[in-house]
């Protein structure tokens, strides 16, 4: 084919047979790619055995392939340890075609922005409950974030509510979220790049991933199973609360030809807004809590505004938004300082293409690096500082824009990213009006510094770190919780 005589993106020299393999770090390929990014340019290509990646170090050439091309772009590759540990039918690793876009139109429909103003009334609530938990001790603070996160998606997925730690359901969510802490990167272990390995028996070199998959399933059924259950049996007692899985049931009981199918459609669903909502939600701010750790000045200016704008008397609410611009800038600068998921999720090219003089085959991995993205200093100033002011019209900062590519890019972009934004902002708009974050002080007294490590998964998050967090406001229990202000 006369493709094949278009060179593919440049890329670092490679080995042979084993490609690239050697050369791609364990943990923040992101920094690594964007490296090669300065030196070889904007999208390169990367070999791992057989497989090309083209990786994406810039947003225009994201904007251009999978945004304006999504009709190629929009497949995923296959994560075969994913499909063996039973995280099916899950959206975030569909191929393209009929079952995706059903999965799509359940998210699209309950995600929308205008569709996400009935989820704003719970998420106060929660990010009350946040606060009066973590200012009651604060040394867990961590631990009530990672509640919070985890406590909202499966409220808003099946209803419940999670009142505290010890919560089956909690237990349930913990167990999964350890399986896919524990399975490698998605399509980057032995397994998903070797398949046949997967039947080998267990003693086979590089089957470690498969027999923990197989290890894994009772625990991921018992997810998808658990609360799934529970909601129909509260349906069907008249129990149950508005949520996702309420909706879309009642949305198929209303047909009178529910299928078996439509309903696994509906619980695979409902799991993965709490597989992919939890963690990215409360690595992120655990991403805030150090950004306001590091920077005092920055948490004293959202600090002023929002005295200025709310006072002392009443705490945030949405409908305060945009007087609160600073804030606002607070927290793109958050979701643009560090993302949370470095890599975002790789697309797969379902067809050959060239851009810009490199061709891209059919089959290839195509990764989009948001890391790399958000270090652009041709579109950020000293892109690696914390600055919420480059976001603000000049002269007061340099007009810089947002960062949105965080959620991703084209038919595959975050179908969550509003119910996250709203989330992540009056989380910490309430944290902020009642509370400081300062550095924890060791046993003599003096500040304990913090330099920033993280952990690296597919969702990348700080590692904990010591920090106090401190009432600011008199009583502030009782603006949290008026009436049981205990
Ligand atoms: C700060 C929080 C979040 C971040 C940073 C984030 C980021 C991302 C990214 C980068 C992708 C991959 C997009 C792509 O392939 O181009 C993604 C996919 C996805 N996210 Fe989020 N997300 C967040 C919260 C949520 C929440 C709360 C939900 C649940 C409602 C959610 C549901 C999903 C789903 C279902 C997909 C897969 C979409 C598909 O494959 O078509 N996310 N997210």
């Amino acid at each position: 084919r006369p493709k094949q005589r278009i060179p593919l993106p440049p890329g670092p020299p490679s080995d042979p047979f084993i490609g690239h393999i050697r050369h791609i770090p364990p943990h923040d390929q992101g920094s690594k790619f964007h490296e090669w990014a300065k030196k070889f340019g904007d999208i390169i290509s990367v070999r791992v055995f057989s497989r090309t990646m083209i990786v994406l170090d810039k947003v225009s050439a994201a904007i251009d392939l999978l945004d304006k091309r999504s009709a190629i772009y929009s497949d995923r590759p296959s994560f075969p340890v994913y499909i063996m540990m039973g995280w099916v039918p899950n959206i975030v690793n569909m191929t393209y075609g009929n079952q995706f876009r059903k999965h799509r139109k359940i998210f699209h429909s309950n995600f929308t922005r205008e569709a996400c103003v009935q989820w704003r009334e719970t998420q106060t609530v929660m990010a009350r409950r946040l606060v009066k938990m973590i200012l009651n001790d604060d040394k867990n603070y961590n631990r009530y974030i990672n509640w919070f996160a985890s406590a909202l998606t499966i409220k808003i997925a099946y209803g419940m509510d999670i009142v505290s730690e010890d919560d089956e359901y909690v237990k349930i969510a913990e167990e999964s979220a350890d399986v896919l802490n524990n399975s490698g990167s998605p399509g980057g272990t032995p397994i998903d790049l070797m398949p046949f390995l997967q039947h080998m028996p267990s003693w086979f070199p590089g089957t470690h991933y498969a027999n923990f998959a197989r290890k894994s399933r009772p625990f991921v059924k018992r997810m998808y199973n658990v609360p799934f259950d529970r909601v129909r049996r509260d349906m069907a007692n008249g129990m149950a609360g508005p949520s996702v899985a309420n909706t879309e049931i009642t949305r198929l009981m209303s047909t009178n030809s529910m299928t078996d199918e439509e309903l696994e459609d509906v619980k695979g669903a409902a799991v993965i807004i709490f597989v992919a909502g939890a963690d990215t939600t409360w690595s992120t701010m655990l991403v805030f809590i150090q950004c306001m750790l590091l920077h005092p000045e920055v948490q004293k200016r959202a600090q002023e505004e929002l005295d200025r704008v709310v006072g002392h008397d009443r705490l945030p609410e949405f409908s305060d938004y945009d007087s609160l611009p600073y804030l606002e800038c607070v927290l793109r600068e958050v979701l643009r300082w560090y993302p949370v998921a470095p890599l975002g999720v790789p697309h797969r090219a379902m067809q050959d293409d060239v851009y810009k003089g490199m061709f891209i085959p059919k089959g290839a991995t195509v990764i989009a690096n948001l890391r790399g993205m958000s270090l652009d200093e041709d579109v950020y100033k000293n892109p690696k500082e914390f600055n919420p002011s480059r976001f603000m019209a000049e002269p007061e900062g340099n007009g810089e824009p947002f960062f949105e590519s965080g959620f991703g890019f084209g038919r595959r972009i975050c179908p969550g990213r509003h119910l996250a934004y709203n989330s992540l902002w009056i989380a910490i708009a309430t944290l902020l009006s009642t509370a400081t974050i300062s550095k924890a002080l060791d046993k003599d007294g003096q500040e304990i510094d913090v330099a920033p490590e993280y952990l690296f998964g597919i969702v990348s998050r700080p590692k904990e770190f010591p920090c106090r967090i401190q009432s600011r406001v008199d009583d502030a229990m009782r603006l949290l919780f008026p009436e049981n202000p205990e």
